[in-house]
């Protein structure tokens, strides 16, 4: 599990250290450089001679970076240090020039900015050190301007004068390896907003701990490779942010056993699609059975039970005890009513949604509401009841319930918007993206598991298919533990993600693929489970 604290847990850790004289700063640049080293040997057969470019900021961040280019100086690197603050880190600077740094200072002739694109284009590496965890807002000054140019000449970033989200140009061939200094600089260290101009790292070498914008969108698609280093932190108490390691998801995974049957392994109710959708109901119901349920109840219209026994012999249509609910995929919002026949159908395929969601509501029986789903949560919802909705289905939820916002503000800060959905249901919910923010009572996980090929009609009712597996799976623990589902839907996010990087070939790939690619999975997860 990565996980994340807060700029100021961070500091808090720092303090009592910095105090008794530790030298963190010296630890952190150490082994900043030798993160560098390492990428470089493996980028090209030699470090000596290589071009290093570190752009340096007023605070601590930039002393970071500048005691590493001193580092690497003195491994034969030639670096240009970009002073892009008036006054930059005393002591990092004098270790560069002694090492035999270049330095261009662009804080006081903005002139030079051009000359730096020049030296970055020519570079084999860019350290990233304009600021870190003491930043505010977007990056402003000299440093944004210089990340401004280089993103205009070709380097992969967010230009920050759109209202656009991160750009992802590809690889750009002959670009520098860059290397983010703790985090980014400019993203929103603790939420992962991206509010201005930002490079977009090929790694970040962060301090102490990972920082929660590391891990969320939509800073989490800047950030590349991330890089932990110990510097002897002791952080105390929770998370703010955690990501599961399919190492966590394996650990917990329920293993039959001998004595196990079908309702010990939970029993999984689907209430899923319409004549419209049928299809949906297909896949609900084979992603939870290819997860293991030990069975598999649909409950909705004859017609669209015809079509999953023809797909899913095994499932049952007959009404009956069950230990998870999954309530909605390809059932439309009750928006969409409409009077011609086929919403007719849809709207009966709501009525029974609302049947059942009417019974569970009064049981301790964990549920997953998904699209149509979504429209029935009106009420106060447990925390065992798990939303699932993509930006624009929150947006309908938050504005529900009297908040209004646009799928734009969701997509700009999906952990507010997940967060206050949580807070206004009582449900944990988890935000559908190509990072997976799930939020439920004092916890908060981001995934990011999946490849992009995964954005495709379908996969989200694999997903609700394979958490109502999981809840169903350990239904009792959820109901008794109110941060437990939360857990549970970040591990489903990760099955999926899974599941379609199996099923891709490296391409295209269907919703159906990867509810098939679900038990090859879960046998690859349970390998890296400790013996006992
Ligand atoms: N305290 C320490 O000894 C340690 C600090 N560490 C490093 O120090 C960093 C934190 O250092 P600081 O507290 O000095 O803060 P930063 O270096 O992150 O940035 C603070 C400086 O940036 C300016 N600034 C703030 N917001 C800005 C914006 N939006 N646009 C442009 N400039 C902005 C401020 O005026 C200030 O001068 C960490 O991220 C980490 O890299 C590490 O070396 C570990 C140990
Ligand atoms: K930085």
């Amino acid at each position: 599990m990565i996980r994340a604290w807060s700029a100021t847990d961070v500091r808090a850790a720092e303090e009592p250290l910095l105090a008794a004289g530790v030298p963190l700063m010296e630890r952190a640049a150490f082994a900043l450089a030798t993160t560098v080293l390492a990428d470089l040997r493996a980028r090209r057969r030699s470090v000596r001679g290589a071009h290093v470019v570190v752009l340096a900021g007023a605070g601590n961040n930039g002393g970071d970076a500048l005691h590493a280019g001193a580092h690497l100086a003195r491994r034969g690197l030639a670096v240009v240090a970009v002073l892009a603050a008036e006054r930059v880190h005393d002591g990092g600077l004098a270790a560069l020039r002694a090492a035999g740094g270049r330095t261009v200072d662009v804080a006081s002739d903005a002139g030079r900015v051009r000359s730096v694109v020049h030296d970055v284009a020519g570079a084999d590496v860019v350290l990233d050190g304009l600021v870190g965890i003491g930043a505010c807002g977007p990056l402003r000054g000299t440093g944004g301007d210089v990340v401004r140019a280089l993103v205009a000449d070709g380097l992969p970033g967010v230009p920050g004068d759109a209202t656009g989200g991160p750009a992802d140009h590809g690889p750009v061939t002959g670009r520098p390896w860059v290397v983010a200094v703790d985090v980014p600089s400019g993203i929103g260290v603790d939420d992962g907003t991206v509010p201005g101009p930002v490079l977009r790292a090929d790694r970040t070498v962060t301090f102490g701990a990972a920082k929660p914008g590391l891990l969320l969108p939509p800073a989490a698609h800047l950030v590349g490779d991330i890089s932990v280093v110990d510097i002897g932190l002791h952080l105390a108490g929770a998370p703010a942010v955690r990501r599961l390691a399919a190492e966590d998801v394996a650990a917990a995974w329920p293993v039959p056993g001998p004595a196990d049957h079908k309702y010990t392994r939970g029993v999984v109710g689907v209430v899923a699609g319409t004549a419209t959708y049928p299809g949906a109901a297909v896949l609900a119901t084979t992603a939870a059975a290819r997860t293991g349920a030990g069975m598999v109840r649909y409950r909705g219209s004859d017609v669209v039970a015809r079509a999953v026994l023809a797909a899913r012999p095994e499932v049952v249509t007959a009404p009956g005890r069950v230990q998870s609910w999954v309530v909605g995929p390809g059932v439309p919002p009750a928006a969409d009513d409409a009077d011609d026949g086929q919403t007719a159908r849809g709207r009966a395929g709501l009525a029974a949604a609302r049947g059942e969601l009417a019974g569970l509501s009064r049981g301790p029986v964990p549920a997953v509401l998904d699209a149509g789903g979504l429209g029935l949560v009106e009420e106060r919802c447990p925390p065992w009841f798990v939303l699932t909705p993509h930006a624009g289905e929150l947006r309908t939820v938050l504005r529900r319930h009297g908040v209004d916002v646009h799928r734009a503000d969701v997509e700009a800060e999906p952990l507010r918007w997940t967060r206050r959905a949580h807070e206004l249901t009582g449900a944990t919910v988890l935000l559908k993206g190509a990072v997976t923010v799930v939020v439920g009572p004092g916890v908060v996980y981001a995934q990011a598991d999946a490849p992009a090929w995964l954005g495709t009609a379908g996969a989200g009712d694999v997903l609700a298919g394979i958490l109502g597996a999981m809840l169903a799976g350990r239904a009792a623990a959820v109901v008794a533990d109110p941060a437990l589902a939360a857990e549970v839907a970040a591990a489903a996010a990760l099955v999926h993600g899974l599941a379609a990087e199996r099923a891709t070939p490296g391409g295209p790939v269907t919703a159906l693929d990867v509810a098939d690619a679900v038990p090859g999975t879960v046998a690859d997860l349970l390998t890296l489970r400790a013996a006992p």
